[in-house]
C-alpha cells in the first residue's frame, strides 16, 4: 500500500498509519497550545527549511490550510502546511445539497418558539436509531449569524454509529466538543484524537475528519463557534500559571490513510449541507507543520483559582477558553468550567448569587451536582438563562447556602460547564418541542419566601 514503507509504521484500529516512533505516556499527541508543531508519519516526509520544495519527498503534494487571514497579526496568525498524497482539490467533486434537518445555523428564529425565558432540559435520550456524528447532531440554540461569522450554536450530539467511508468538514465553524457519555475517536487530516468524558476537543474550521465510536453509543455537547477562534484567556494579575495551562493541550501527531474506497464527503457551508463523492480517503496527510490544528484538553488538569477569604467571584474566573468578539472583554463565547474544588469563603453566601446578565448562559452537566441547583439539573441535562433574564439558586440551594457552616468544604465529584455568549440564544423547534424540556423549571424559585418584615436584624 505504501511502497513497503508502512512496514515500519503502526496501523491503528481505524486503519490510519502512524510512525512507530510514537511511544510514551502521551503517545500520539504533542503538548502545547497554539505551538508551531511539526510531525511526520513517514521519515523525511516533512521538508526542512522551506514549505514548498519543487518536488516533495515520497511524491507528496504540499498544501497550506489557512485558519486566519494571511495578514492576521502575528500572535493570531494560524496556518498549517500539509504534505499529502493528493491535494484537497481531489477530495471534493461536484456538490449536491442535502438535508440535515436537526443541525441548524443562526440566524434561525422560529416564530412559534419563545426564547425569552429560563429553560432547563433533562438529558436528551440517545435512543436506538442509527445516528452518526452528522445525523445525530441536535441543535438546541443558535446565536448571531453564521454568514457574518459571529455567534454560535449549541448542540447535543447523539451517536450510535461510526462514520464509514464518510467524512465531514465545517467551513462555518470551529467545534468545541464536550463528551458526557461514551468515547469518540476523531480521525482527522492531522491525526487521531481519542476523546472521553472529562476531556474536550477543538476541531478547527475546514479540517476534514471522520468520527468513530470505539465502544458504545455516545452523547455530549457541542459549541459551534462561527467567530474568531477559541484562545486561552489572559490571566491578568493571576500571572503565568493556573487555570488552563498550555502544556495540557494535546495536538495529534500525523497519521494517514492510503485507502481506495468510494467515500462521501459532507460539507457544512453557510448553514447548508452538501455532499460530494470521491474514490479514496481524504485523510491522506503524511506530514504537517504549523499552528492551525485540532487539539484536546483534559478538564481534570484545569487549576481553578477562586475566593480564598470571602465572597463569590464572577464565573469568568473559571474560563477555560475564550473566543473573542472584537469588542474587548466581551466574548463571542466563553467556555467556563465548574469543577470539584474547595469552598472556603468565610461569612459569605458561597453558591452563585442571584443575577441578571447581558450575556446569555447555556450550561450543561457532565456529572455530579451543581451547587445552585441541587435538584433537577442532572448529568446530561442543559439549562439556558438567556440575555438579561434573572436566575440564581433555587430555594434549597439558597437555604443551604444561607445556613451552611463556614468551614472548608470540598465540593466533590462534580463537573458542569457554561457556553456564555454576548448574543441572545434562540431555541430551535427541537429544543422547544422535542427535547425533554422541564416545563416546571421556573417554579424552582416559587417557594423563595419574603423574609423582610421592616425590622432590622438577620432573619432565619
Ligand atoms: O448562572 C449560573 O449558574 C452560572 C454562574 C455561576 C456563578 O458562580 C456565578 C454566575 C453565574 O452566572
Ligand atoms: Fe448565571
Amino acid at each position: 500500500m505504501n511502497g513497503g514503507r508502512a512496514m515500519t509504521n503502526q496501523t491503528l484500529p481505524g486503519g490510519m498509519i502512524r510512525s512507530t516512533a510514537v511511544t510514551g505516556p502521551h503517545a500520539g499527541y504533542m503538548p502545547g497550545f497554539g505551538n508551531d508543531f511539526e510531525t511526520e508519519a513517514l521519515p523525511g516526509a516533512l521538508p526542512q527549511g522551506q514549505n514548498s520544495p519543487q518536488k516533495c519527498e515520497y511524491g507528496l503534494y504540499a498544501e497550506q490550510l489557512s485558519g486566519t487571514a494571511f495578514t492576521a497579526p502575528r500572535g493570531q496568525n494560524e496556518r498549517t502546511w500539509c504534505y499529502r498524497i493528493r491535494p484537497s482539490v481531489k477530495h471534493v467533486g461536484r456538490f449536491t445539497k442535502i438535508a440535515v434537518p436537526y443541525w441548524k445555523s443562526a440566524p434561525h428564529i422560529d416564530p412559534d418558539v419563545i426564547s425569552l425565558g429560563q429553560y432547563r432540559w433533562d438529558p436528551v435520550p440517545v435512543g436506538d436509531g442509527a445516528l452518526t456524528w452528522i445525523t445525530g447532531m441536535r441543535t438546541m440554540t443558535t446565536a448571531g449569524d453564521v454568514n457574518t461569522q459571529v455567534g454560535m450554536a449549541s448542540h447535543v450530539y447523539l451517536v450510535t454509529q461510526s462514520m464509514e467511508d464518510e467524512y465531514f468538514f465545517s467551513a462555518d465553524s470551529e467545534l468545541l466538543v464536550v463528551p458526557q457519555e461514551g468515547r469518540l475517536r476523531f480521525c482527522t487530516e492531522l491525526g487521531i484524537i481519542d476523546l472521553e468524558p472529562k476531556e474536550i476537543a477543538i476541531i478547527p474550521r475546514g479540517l476534514v475528519y471522520r468520527v468513530e465510536l470505539p465502544d458504545g453509543p455516545a452523547r455530549g455537547f457541542v459549541c459551534e463557534n462561527y467567530g474568531q477562534k477559541f484562545d486561552l484567556p489572559g490571566r491578568g494579575p493571576i500571572g503565568a500559571n493556573c487555570l488552563a495551562n498550555p502544556r495540557d493541550f494535546k495536538c495529534p501527531v500525523a497519521a494517514f490513510e492510503d485507502r481506495a474506497a468510494r467515500s462521501r464527503v459532507v460539507i457544512k457551508w453557510c448553514g447548508q449541507f452538501h455532499e460530494t463523492f470521491i474514490d479514496h480517503s481524504p485523510l491522506d496527510v503524511v506530514a504537517w507543520h504549523g499552528n492551525y490544528c485540532a487539539y484536546k484538553y483534559d478538564l481534570r488538569t484545569y487549576s481553578p483559582v477562586g475566593a480564598i477569604l470571602f465572597d463569590h467571584p464572577d464565573p469568568s474566573i473559571f474560563t477555560v477558553l475564550t473566543a473573542p468578539s472584537g469588542q474587548e472583554g466581551t466574548a463571542n463565547i466563553d467556555f467556563v468550567l465548574f469543577r470539584d474544588r474547595w469552598m472556603v469563603a468565610e461569612h459569605s453566601f458561597r453558591p452563585p448569587w442571584y443575577h441578571k446578565n447581558i450575556m446569555s448562559e447555556l450550561m450543561g452537566n457532565i456529572y455530579g451536582i451543581y451547587d445552585a441547583k441541587p435538584q433537577g439539573f442532572v448529568p446530561g441535562g442543559i439549562s439556558l438563562h438567556n440575555m438579561m433574564l434573572p436566575h440564581g439558586p433555587d430555594r434549597n440551594a439558597f437555604e443551604h447556602g444561607s445556613n451552611e457552616p463556614m468551614v472548608p468544604h470540598y465540593q466533590a465529584e462534580t463537573m458542569q460547564f457554561m457556553f456564555e455568549t454576548r448574543f441572545p440564544q434562540h431555541l430551535t423547534e427541537f429544543a422547544a418541542k422535542e427535547a425533554p424540556l422541564q416545563d416546571d423549571y421556573v417554579d424552582c424559585w416559587d417557594s423563595l419566601e419574603k423574609k423582610f418584615d421592616g425590622t432590622p436584624g438577620i432573619k432565619a
